[in-house]
């Protein structure tokens, strides 16, 4: 198998340097004493690249130290796979992510850190034609199923002229087309606002609410159009309209993850040829021992490659030296700092602001502590009957508008979570994670206890699908600030960031992980990536330049 990540060029191509903007490479030295900050995904697979870049013939001849600084007694963050004895046997419940995307570049880098874990033979994949990867269901009062392309014109036309739920789709894209691009002086909008703009309120606050639901527990009206809709906020200018620029839309790729793509092809390709196979057909993929699995081996290899991961030790202060050559970092355990030649800090944005005093005049710790986040209860239920629910799909989500008579426990929607994976159980049965709270939260100095949430979590399954039977297994759990919120103007304040980093820190201080470049685990995992193999000075460069898009048909990335 060759290494992950092959020799970074010490000059690099004049190709590399046009694509990607000459600052996003940093001029540090070769090897040196890396700490890595937080020991979720991140953080964990940060460290994991930076022992393979060590190993490379050119890095070699240089020394690397890696030190992981994770504040609980664990690692893995905000993924946590549970098992759990029930009649008969185990199961599986996750309290985080549960799947991940084969989507590229992100699920390529994933893909291809699962094979170097020697993890592949663990791969559990969702097959593209299962109903939970084509029925998915809306619920505003009552269930409504959301079209899809493999379900038919004549469903689509049924759906779309006699569900309220879905009102205004066909008028909106009809519509769209005539609708002026943004001028020029704005600069980001909500995503409510965008959709509105482009087709109508009744598709934002519908369709568009519960689909920004389903990813991060948010309010489609304060989350950013820019930096959570980008090709569709770059395709509204570059093709007039997002429905005639649609077919181009589809197959637009940013520079930047063209290039990263473009590597993982040429270094970094998963090699098992069956591997890439089930990539390309499947719509999920998890493990066996469910995503934790990743974690957990990450951790594992890490400390026989001798790294050092301190658990229980929270990072308190973070300080450049003199010459901004080094960063002190000051552990509670510790009256002494410790000095790094860089540091890389994975931890949620609020954390890092914690730690840090900038120079006057830099801007930089409200501009971290202001990225928000909100808090999910998740509660998984098990059921020994594996044929209770009356439908079939991925799950529900619950649209912004769905009045509270009808939606009474601030539920986000249900994951039918034992029709989207098989294979994690010992014995059959119904498996559903209810999530609760996100933004509907917002303001509340406190939110339901575990034993209000599960009752809330039984009451919103009987409403929804009827079952009302006791589930033979429940797991709570608060996920407290959990999904970052990009909030309108994100990017436009990340490149402050980076600009106040630099100040700073110099090249000292990098930052990656949920906070800043997308909160998925592929996300966190590319933004791991993509920080040490271009060697970015505060992971934050990709909001300082002009993002570029081209058109690129690429019918199997897989191949
Ligand atoms: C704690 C709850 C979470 C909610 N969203 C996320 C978490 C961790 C993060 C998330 N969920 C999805 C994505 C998109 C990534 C992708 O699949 O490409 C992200 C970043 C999609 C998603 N949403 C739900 C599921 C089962 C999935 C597939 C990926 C995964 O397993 O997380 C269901 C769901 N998630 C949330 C709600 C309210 C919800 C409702 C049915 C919040």
């Amino acid at each position: 198998m060759p290494p992950l990540l092959s020799p970074l060029p010490r000059v690099a191509p004049r190709a590399l340097r046009l694509c990607l903007g000459r600052r996003y490479l940093s001029a540090s030295a070769p090897g040196g004493d890396f700490a890595v900050i937080g020991g979720g995904i991140t953080g964990l697979s940060t460290a994991w690249f930076l022992y393979q870049r060590s190993q490379t013939t050119d890095q070699k001849k240089h020394r690397t130290k890696i030190t992981l600084f994770e504040a609980a007694d664990r690692t893995g963050g905000w993924i946590q796979s549970k098992h759990v004895d029930v009649p008969g046997g185990r199961v599986l419940f996750e309290t985080g992510a549960r799947t991940l995307r084969p989507t590229p570049p992100g699920g390529r880098a994933v893909a291809t850190l699962i094979e170097e874990l020697g993890l592949k033979d663990d791969l559990i994949f969702g097959s593209k034609d299962s109903p939970a990867a084509i029925r998915r269901w809306l619920y505003n009062g009552k269930l409504v199923e959301l079209p899809h392309p493999k379900l038919g014109l004549l469903d689509l036309g049924m759906k779309l002229f006699t569900q309220p739920a879905l009102k205004g789709i066909i008028s909106g894209v009809f519509s769209e087309p005539q609708v002026s691009p943004r001028p020029d002086n704005v600069t980001d909008e909500s995503v409510g606002s965008f959709v509105t703009r482009r087709m109508n309120k009744a598709i934002a606050n519908n369709l568009t609410s519960a689909v920004f639901h389903g990813i991060y527990a948010g309010d489609i009206w304060q989350l950013s159009a820019r930096s959570l809709l980008p090709s569709l906020w770059h395709g509204e200018k570059e093709y007039g309209s997002l429905v005639l620029g649609s077919p181009a839309i589809r197959t637009l790729w940013e520079e930047k993850d063209e290039a990263l793509q473009k590597r993982l092809f040429e270094t970094d390709a998963p090699a098992d040829l069956v591997l890439r196979h089930n990539m390309a057909s499947s719509s999920v993929f998890t493990l066996r021992g469910g995503l934790e699995q990743l974690s957990r081996r990450l951790e594992e290899k890490l400390l026989q490659k001798g790294v050092t991961i301190r658990k229980g030790t929270p990072v308190t202060k973070l300080e450049p030296s003199e010459d901004k050559l080094r960063v002190k970092v000051f552990t509670k355990d510790s009256a002494e700092p410790q000095t790094f030649t860089n540091v890389i800090a994975t931890c949620p944005a609020k954390t890092l602001s914690s730690m840090l005093t900038a120079p006057s005049g830099t801007p930089l710790v409200p501009l971290l502590s202001t990225i928000p986040a909100v808090t999910v209860n998740v509660i998984n239920l098990w059921y020994p009957d594996p044929h209770l629910l009356p439908i079939r799909g991925f799950g529900s989500l619950i649209p912004q508008t769905t009045p509270l008579e009808d939606n009474p426990c601030w539920a986000l929607g249900i994951v039918y979570d034992s029709e989207i994976v098989q294979g994690q159980d010992s014995v059959p049965g119904t498996k559903l994670t209810v999530m609760l709270g996100g933004h509907w939260w917002d303001g509340w100095s406190e939110i339901p206890g575990e034993e209000q949430s599960i009752r809330f979590a039984k009451e919103t399954v009987a409403r929804q699908l009827g079952i009302t039977a006791e589930p033979a297994a429940v797991n709570f759990s608060s996920q407290k600030e959990c999904i970052p919120q990009y909030t309108v103007g994100h990017t436009a304040r990340m490149a402050q960031a980076h600009h106040g980093l630099k100040r700073t820190f110099g090249d000292g201080l990098s930052v990656a992980g949920s906070s800043y470049t997308g909160v998925g685990v592929n996300d966190c995992i590319k933004a791991a990536y993509n920080n040490v193999v271009w060697n970015m000075a505060t992971g934050l460069e990709p909001f300082t330049v002009k993002a570029k898009y081209r058109s690129i048909n690429m019918p199997n990335p897989w191949e």
